[in-house]
C-alpha cells in the first residue's frame, strides 16, 4: 500500500453522514469491480448493468478503463508498477463514490489478485463485489474488437495481458460470469439478480 507523504493534514467527518445518504437514495453503496481480459465483457456488462439500475431509480455510475486512463490516470503506463497504481487509485476512487451512497461499477483488468484484494481491504465488509468476467483467451482474440490482441501476437504491443503479461484469476469472486457461454443481457441480470437478493437495492 502506498505510503501517505503529507504529514499536517487532519481528517474531517462530513456533516451528512454515509448512511443519512444510503438511507436518502433507498439503497447501499457499493463497488462492483468486474475484472478479467481485454475483451472479456467488462466494460459492456458494467454498463448494461448501470443502465438497468438506473431505470429502477438507482444511483449508479461507471468508471472505465480506458476512460480514467485519459484523464485522471493519463500519466500511467501498463508495467506492473503502473498498473498497481490504477487499481490503487481507482480503488480509491471507488470508495469515495461508495461513502456518497452510490453504486459504482469499475471495469478494469485489474490482473493481480493482490492489487483487488488491496481494494477490498479499503472498502467496508460487503461494500467490495468482486465480479469476475470469465471468457477464454480464445474467446477474447476473436472478438477483440480494439485489434489490440493482434497487435500484441504481431509484437507491436508489449506486455499485453494474457499473451505476454499475466491475469490472475479471482479466488474469492463474489459472482463469476460465464460470458463465454451466455449473453450480454443474461450476465447483467445475474447481477442485478445478486444486487438483489443480497440487499444490495433497499436500505437499511
Ligand atoms: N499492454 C496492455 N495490456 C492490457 N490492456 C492494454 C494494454 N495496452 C493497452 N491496453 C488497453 O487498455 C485497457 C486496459 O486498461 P486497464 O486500466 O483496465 O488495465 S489494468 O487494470 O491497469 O491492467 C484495455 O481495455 P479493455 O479492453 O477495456 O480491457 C486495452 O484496450
Ligand atoms: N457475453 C458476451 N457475449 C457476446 N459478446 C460479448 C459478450 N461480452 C462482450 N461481448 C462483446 O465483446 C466486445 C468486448 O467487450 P467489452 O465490454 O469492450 O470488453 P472489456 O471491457 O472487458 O474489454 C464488445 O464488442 C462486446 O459487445
Amino acid at each position: 500500500m502506498a505510503e501517505q507523504k503529507a504529514t499536517n493534514v487532519t481528517w474531517h467527518e462530513h456533516h451528512v453522514s454515509k448512511e443519512q445518504r444510503c438511507q436518502q437514495n433507498g439503497h447501499k453503496g457499493a463497488v462492483l469491480w468486474f475484472t478479467g481480459l481485454s475483451g472479456s465483457g467488462k466494460s459492456t456488462i458494467a454498463n448494461t448493468v448501470d443502465h438497468k439500475l438506473f431505470e429502477k431509480g438507482k444511483h449508479t455510475f461507471v468508471l472505465d478503463g480506458d476512460n480514467v486512463r485519459m484523464g485522471l490516470n493519463k500519466n500511467l503506463g501498463f508495467s506492473p508498477e503502473d498498473r498497481t497504481e490504477n487499481i490503487r487509485r481507482i480503488g480509491e476512487v471507488s470508495k469515495l463514490y461508495t461513502d456518497a451512497g452510490i453504486l459504482v461499477m469499475t471495469a478494469f483488468i485489474s490482473p493481480y489478485r493482490e492489487d483487488r484484494d488491496q481494494v477490498r481491504e479499503i472498502l467496508g465488509d460487503g461494500e467490495f463485489i468482486e465480479i469476475f468476467v470469465k471468457a477464454s483467451l480464445e474467446t477474447c482474440e476473436e472478438r477483440d474488437p480494439k485489434g489490440l490482441y493482434k497487435k500484441a501476437r504481431a509484437g507491436e504491443i508489449k506486455g499485453f495481458t494474457g499473451i505476454d503479461a499475466p491475469y490472475e484469476e479471482p479466488e474469492k469472486a463474489e459472482l463469476i460470469l460465464d460470458s463465454d457461454g451466455k449473453g450480454i443481457d443474461e450476465l447483467a441480470d445475474e447481477v442485478v439478480a445478486y444486487l438483489e437478493s443480497n440487499g444490495y437495492l433497499t436500505y437499511p
